[in-house]
Parts: C-alpha cells; structure tokens; sequence
C-alpha cells in the first residue's frame, strides 16, 4: 500500500539505511549525480530564501557532502546571490568532483577565513567517522562566527548521525539545519537536536523503510460519537496513594482528553477525606480490589504519588493482574520487576532515574542509545515505554518506535510527569491501543506546553490539554 508522503517523509534512518534508500533509488535508474542535484538544489532554494541577496559562504568537505554544497553554491551563483566556496579538501568522489567542476564561482582554500552573512556547512555529513582534525574544527567555528547566520547541511559536522552525540567539544550553533532524504536520528536526538536550530528537510523520493523509527505527527482527535455517553467513552480509574495531589493532576488532564468518566480510586479512605476535591471528579474509597474490579473500568492509571511502601506494592500487584489496559508511571515503575508479570497492554511512563531503575530490575544493561535502551525494556516487560525527557521516545513490545520532536524547557517542573501520565491513560481508556494512547499523551503534552508559553505550573499544563485536543480535532 502506498503510504501519503507526510508519514513516509517522517520516518528516521540510520546512516546503514539511508545508504540502502540510496541505493534503491539509484537501482531505480537515477545516478547519484541526479540525486546529488536534487538535494543540493533543494537546500539551495532554502538558502537563498533565507539569505535574501545577502552573501553566502559554502564550505564544502572532500565527500558527498561537500558535493552538496557545491551544487548549493551553484544554484545560489545562478538566482544572482553572492557566494563563495571553502575548499577545505579537494573532493574526493566521483559526484562531489563532478559538482565541483560544474561550480564555476569563487572557490578558495580556508587558509584565510572569510566573512559575510550566510556560512553553509557542507563539510561532512552522514560519512563523518571519527572527531573532525583540530584545522577543520577550526575552520568550521571561524567560519561561524564570522558570519551572521549559520547553517548546516544534512547534518552539523561534528555531530555523529546514528547517535546525535557531538564528537568534539565546542562545536558552533546551528540556525538551521536542512536534512537531506529522511530525517536522521541525531536530528531529534539529544544533545544533538539542540545545537541544529530551525528544522528542514529536503525530499530526493527516498521510499518508506520498514520498521524505521518515526517522528512523532500531530494526531487527529475525533469527538465523541452523535450517540456516546459516559461509559462508552472510556472510565478511567486513577489509583491514589500515599500524596494524593499528584493523582488529582493526572486527573485534571485526564478530564480534558477524551475519557468519558474519570475516577479518583482512594484506597486509603482517611487520604481521601484530605484530598480538596473537583467538583468534576469522582471520588471512591475503600478496598482497593473492591476499586479496582468495577467491570466498566477501561484502563487503570497508578504510580503518581503512589509511594514505595508495601502498600504501594499491593496496588501495583492489584492492579497488573486486573487485566485492565494500565499505565504505569512515576512510584510503581520503582516497584515493577520482572516477578510481577503485566496480564494486560501496559504503558510505563520513566524518566532516567526510574529507566535506570527498571534496567536493574529487568537486569538489563544501561548502555546504548536512548532509543536502544527503551526498545531493550520494551521486549523484556513486554510493554509499551515511553521514556521521557526532552527528547521522548515511544516503542512498543514489537519494536516499533516513535521518536517526538524536543518540547519545551519549561516542562522540567515538579507534576508535569503526573499530567502526561494523565493524558496518556485517558487516551488508553478511549480506545485501549497502547502505542497509539501513548503517542497521543505525549503530543498533548507537548502542546498543552506550547499552548501555555514560558513558567507554566503542572495545573495550568494539565487546564491547557484540552485546548490542545481542541486544536488536533478531526
Ligand atoms: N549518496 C547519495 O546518493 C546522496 C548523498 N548525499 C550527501 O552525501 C552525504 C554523505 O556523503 P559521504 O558518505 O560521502 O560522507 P561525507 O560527505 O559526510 O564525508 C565522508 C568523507 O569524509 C571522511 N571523513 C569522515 N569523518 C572525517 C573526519 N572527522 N575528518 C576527516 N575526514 C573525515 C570519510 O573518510 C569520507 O571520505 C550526506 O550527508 C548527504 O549530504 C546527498 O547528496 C543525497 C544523495
Ligand atoms: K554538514
């Protein structure tokens, strides 16, 4: 079936793929130069547009990255805009030394840096092996800072692709940064995506990879049926503990998502009477599995303010053999090992610390990639994990991956977790699909954040996830 372009346009290669999609298209009867033309006039367009006449540095490096740049220089040569070439190494393959004679502009050797408005770097790209030499680090952070605007091609050189980690110290900032057929993982991988500023990509018709991880879209949320009601629509049970507060955020943006019915499950009945309540949640107290055996349940969230007694592990051992789709964060993820078995779709929400936690537990070792690391947890829980941080990555037991672009800052306050917890098992309640449930948590929570602008509190996070569904409806 062929996939719109949009979702095909989101996946995330490694360097090993992306040379296959390369390849493939070159089977397909298109030769590397067309190829190289097609991107390098791709990024061109977006520098011109951006350096409006002004003037343009392009330093280019001995690959194909480099042969990028000189097509870049051409186009710009060609539209009237002043440019000039760095050689900082003779090209050194067949496509970059064909663009380079096609290049009839100013080419100079770096030895002087000059200045000017735009610098382009095309120094290296996916093809970066090793830290760049002290001469090219030094050119690349002269050329920087002598120019206004900085921009970087495919990818930042410096910056390893498969990784995102930056493999010397001190590279420039980036304003801009044009990835070149797919998106790479360093391209919304931390450190990395942090120094690449404004994000674009240039399609050359690189098919869909199977099984490639995606970025994250903005979903479409659907309204409720012409004949929903409560039930239908998905209860959802928040198990409270030992500091209720955290469980009355979670349910102030679980009310705003989508579930039809959320209640606040008090095991402990002298907390319950402690809790100030909202007059639009349901508070029940008592046993907890009493709580938690009601038949209408449609997915059960635990672990915000949970605590870590035995008590809590009660619950959590409660809660997983209910068979209720589950989300599991903050507290119970402390708890959970590999002796007590999940009996239904279960979502865990870590952060590093409770990721760490969990890699002992599940005697998993904690080195990799993020996105190694939470696809190892994955198939040993046999779970759907979302770990979190500025770069949230989502992957369910089958492995397949869904990476979210870098949100905002200001979500690195006390309770922002207890929100996304919310918002992830309110969309489970609806419709019970755990990747897609924690997908969607994960977008509202990252516009509810952008919704709310600098130096939010959880609450007004957790008051703005319903204007954030709002602006994705169907
Ligand atoms: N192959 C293709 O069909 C296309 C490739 N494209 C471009 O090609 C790039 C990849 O090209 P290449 O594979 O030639 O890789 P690069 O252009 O990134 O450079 C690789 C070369 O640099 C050397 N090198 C790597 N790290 C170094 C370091 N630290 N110091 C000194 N030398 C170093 C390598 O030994 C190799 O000779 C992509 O990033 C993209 O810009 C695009 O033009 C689209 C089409
Ligand atoms: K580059």
């Amino acid at each position: 079936m062929t996939q719109p372009r949009d979702v095909t346009l989101s996946q995330i290669l490694t360097v090993a793929q992306m040379r296959a999609a390369e390849d493939e298209l070159v089977a397909g009867g298109l030769s590397v130069e067309a190829l190289m033309e097609v991107a390098g006039r791709g990024a061109g367009e977006y520098v011109r547009r951006l350096a409006a006449g002004r003037s343009v540095t392009v330093l280019c490096g001995p690959g194909n990255n480099g042969g990028d740049g000189y097509v870049i220089a051409r186009h710009l040569m060609e539209h009237g805009n002043p440019v000039t070439v760095v050689a900082a190494r003779e090209p050194a393959t067949a496509a970059a030394i064909n663009a380079r004679h096609l290049f009839e502009g100013n080419v100079t050797d770096g030895h002087v840096i000059v200045s000017g408005d735009v610098f382009v770097d095309c120094l290296f790209g996916s093809g970066l092996s090793r830290a760049l030499p002290e001469d090219l680090l030094a050119l690349v952070k002269g050329l920087s800072a002598a120019h206004h605007l900085t921009v970087a091609v495919d990818l930042p050189s410096g910056i390893e692709s498969d990784s995102g980690a930056p493999l010397n110290h001190d590279l420039p900032q980036n304003d801009v940064t044009i990835a070149l057929g797919a998106w790479k993982q360093a391209h919304w991988t931390m450190p990395a995506c942090a120094n690449m500023g404004v994000l674009r990509l240039v399609d050359i018709g690189v098919t869909l990879r199977q099984n490639a991880p995606r970025l994250l879209l903005r979903p479409r949320f659907q309204a409720p049926a012409p004949d929903a009601h409560k039930y239908r629509r998905g209860l959802l049970g928040i198990v409270s503990g030992a500091m209720p507060g955290a469980s009355i955020l979670s349910a102030t943006a679980a009310l705003r998502v989508g579930a039809g019915y959320v209640k606040l499950l008090h095991p402990d009945s002298r907390l319950a009477a402690c809790v100030a309540p909202l007059p639009e949640l349901v508070t029940t107290a008592g046993a907890i599995d009493d709580l938690v055996s009601d038949p209408r349940l449609a997915a059960l969230l635990l672990g915000p303010g949970l605590g870590r007694d035995d008590t809590a592990r009660r619950h959590l051992e409660t809660v997983v053999t209910r068979g209720v789709p589950t989300v599991l964060d903050a507290d119970a993820l402390m708890l959970l090992g590999p002796d007590i078995p999940l009996k239904a779709p279960t979502i865990l929400t870590p952060h590093e610390g409770e990721m760490a936690a969990l890699e002992r537990a599940f005697l998993l070792p904690a080195n990799g990639t993020r996105l190694h690391r939470a696809k190892a947890l994955a198939k040993q829980a046999r779970a759907t994990v979302v770990l979190k941080g500025p770069d949230s990555i989502v992957v369910d037991a089958s492995g397949r991956v869904v990476v979210a672009p870098r949100a905002s800052s200001w979500l690195s306050s006390a309770g922002t977790g207890d929100v996304l917890a919310g918002l992830i098992a309110s969309r489970l309640a609806v419709h019970g699909e755990t990747l897609r449930a924690a997908c969607e948590g994960v977008w509202l929570h990252g516009e509810a954040a952008r919704l709310c602008g600098p130096a939010f509190t959880s609450n007004e996070l957790a008051q703005a996830a319903g204007r954030a569904l709002a602006g994705a409806l169907a």
